[in-house]
């Protein structure tokens, strides 16, 4: 039965996956993929299989983790239905909310089926027989909810070696840090080269995310012809202040959970050189950045001979607005993967905390310019949205520095630039890979910064 899925799989997904939000390589043809290993998680009717699904795209190979569900008669909702040789129907299982009640339950009893485990915190004990909706938004993973209560997570291009979110949330968890939600269970690969497969977490359902909530705020500023960000209804920038303390406090319980040390001599030259082979990739895929080159390398090497930043420790890694959520209790911080690109050796590597600052600075920027994506060029509105930028950006800098021992990220300006360009060009690549319109809010940042 499973060689009958597996063959259909190889037939079915090389044109499936690229439409997939969470398939990350749609910058490149798929030439094959096909399951390294089917697991039954549930026998019988209905069927739940884990595939672990190994991609081709010229000479890269990537691994993606799969849910594959099977009922003689398939949920209506569903957009699209595979049949085997067998005659048996199968469907990503993420869209079938009864057959996601599996993991919740295999969860809370810290089931085993063959190589998957799961796994409960010894400290919680979690309400079985909850269906789990997929979350409808844009996400490199996908995410399930459990009534209003859990959140689990599932990472679905693997990379070798445990995962930082899950590690990351667990040091902050150990030393009572209140900017995130408690991490809850976990799912385990016990002999692949990717251990960690899913993540539960306490869900938040009061939270608004930081990224609607800025973007509202901009939106309100744009509709007020005559007023200044700090006259309208929506201004963000108490927010900002209050994130900006936030993040301080989150870089402070990662020190104490995971420790800190000064920045090494040839550290900041290394910092530097990764810097321009990330533009020298991104040059080679997006030649719409090579007029920029010139200032960016300029930008670069400034910093090389700049002071040392601030100490050296872990981070978040990727973040911005969308990683951030606001509750009545204040901000709090999800998603510590860093960047989804990046190797995870990279990833769970100590690095300054002044990326993750330079990440939410380019996210105010994203915040206010979005909206002039594909708009008629209007210098009022573009005189607007720099005006809302500089404002939060500010306000996010004033609550950071008022909490960090580091003091304030702006008096390590040359460093904090070049980071900040660092991060724009990685997003150039990820728009060009990911959402081609949008391309234009990293290009046009990089001109206005770099010149
Ligand atoms: N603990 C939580 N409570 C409420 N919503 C959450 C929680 N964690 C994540 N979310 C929601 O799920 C979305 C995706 O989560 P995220 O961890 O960023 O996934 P991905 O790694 O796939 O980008 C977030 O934008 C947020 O809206
Ligand atoms: O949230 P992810 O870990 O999947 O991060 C990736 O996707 C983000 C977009 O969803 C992307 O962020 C970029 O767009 C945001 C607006 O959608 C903006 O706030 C960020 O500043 C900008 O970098 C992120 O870079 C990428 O890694």
């Amino acid at each position: 039965m499973t060689e009958a899925l597996a063959r259909m799989l190889a037939g079915e997904l090389p044109q499936w996956l690229p439409g997939q939000r969470w398939f990350a390589g749609k910058d490149r043809p798929v030439s094959a993929a096909r399951a390294v290993r089917l697991v039954t998680l549930l026998a019988g009717e209905p069927r739940l299989e884990h595939a672990l699904v190994e991609v081709v795209q010229d000479d890269r190979k990537s691994v993606y983790q799969m849910l594959l569900g099977s009922r003689e008669t398939p949920p209506e909702h569903l957009s699209g239905v595979w049949v085997d040789a067998d005659g048996r129907q199968w469907y990503e299982a993420t869209a079938d909310p009864e057959l996601m009640a599996f993991l919740l339950d295999a969860i809370a009893a810290g089931q085993n089926a063959g190589p998957v485990s799961f796994h409960r915190e010894s400290d919680v004990k979690l309400t079985e027989g909850l269906r789990g909706r997929a979350v409808t938004t844009e996400q490199s993973n996908t995410s399930l909810i459990y009534g209003k209560q859990y959140i689990l997570k599932l990472f679905r291009r693997l990379a070798t070696g445990p995962n930082p979110d899950l590690q990351i949330h667990r040091a902050l968890h150990s030393v009572g840090c209140e900017h995130i939600a408690q991490p809850l269970g976990w799912i385990a690969d016990d002999e692949g080269a990717s251990p960690t497969l899913g993540m539960l977490q306490e869900f938040l359902s009061d939270a608004a995310d930081g990224w609607a909530m800025a973007t509202t705020s901009v939106r309100d500023l744009m509709a007020e012809a005559d007023l200044h960000a700090d006259e309208v209804g929506g201004d963000f920038a108490g927010e900002a202040h209050r994130l900006g303390a936030a993040v301080a406090t989150v870089h402070a319980d990662l020190a104490r959970a995971l420790g800190s040390r000064p920045v090494e001599p040839g550290e900041i030259e290394a910092t530097v050189n990764a810097m321009h082979r990330r533009l020298d990739a991104v040059l080679e895929a997006v030649p719409s950045l090579a007029p920029q080159e010139k200032a960016l390398r300029e930008a670069f090497e400034e910093a090389r001979g700049a002071d040392g930043g601030v100490p050296i420790q872990h981070v978040h890694g990727d973040l911005h607005l969308g990683q951030v959520l606001r509750t009545v209790n204040g901000w709090v911080l999800i998603d510590f993967e860093g960047e989804p690109s990046a190797p995870v050796s990279e990833r769970s590597a100590p690095r300054s905390p002044l990326r993750d600052v330079a990440g939410m600075l380019r996210s105010f920027d994203y915040a206010a310019h979005q909206l002039l994506v594909g708009q008629p060029e209007d210098h009022q509105l573009e005189v607007r949205a720099r005006e809302w930028t500089s404002r939060n950006r500010s306000a996010f800098c004033d609550g950071y520095a008022e909490v960090s021992p580091n003091g304030d990220p702006r008096e390590h300006e040359v460093l904090l630039r070049a980071l900040e360009l660092d991060k724009a060009v990685y997003e150039v690549f990820y728009e060009h890979a990911n959402r081609p319109d949008w391309i234009q809010i990293p290009l046009a940042s990089i001109a206005r910064i770099a010149s």
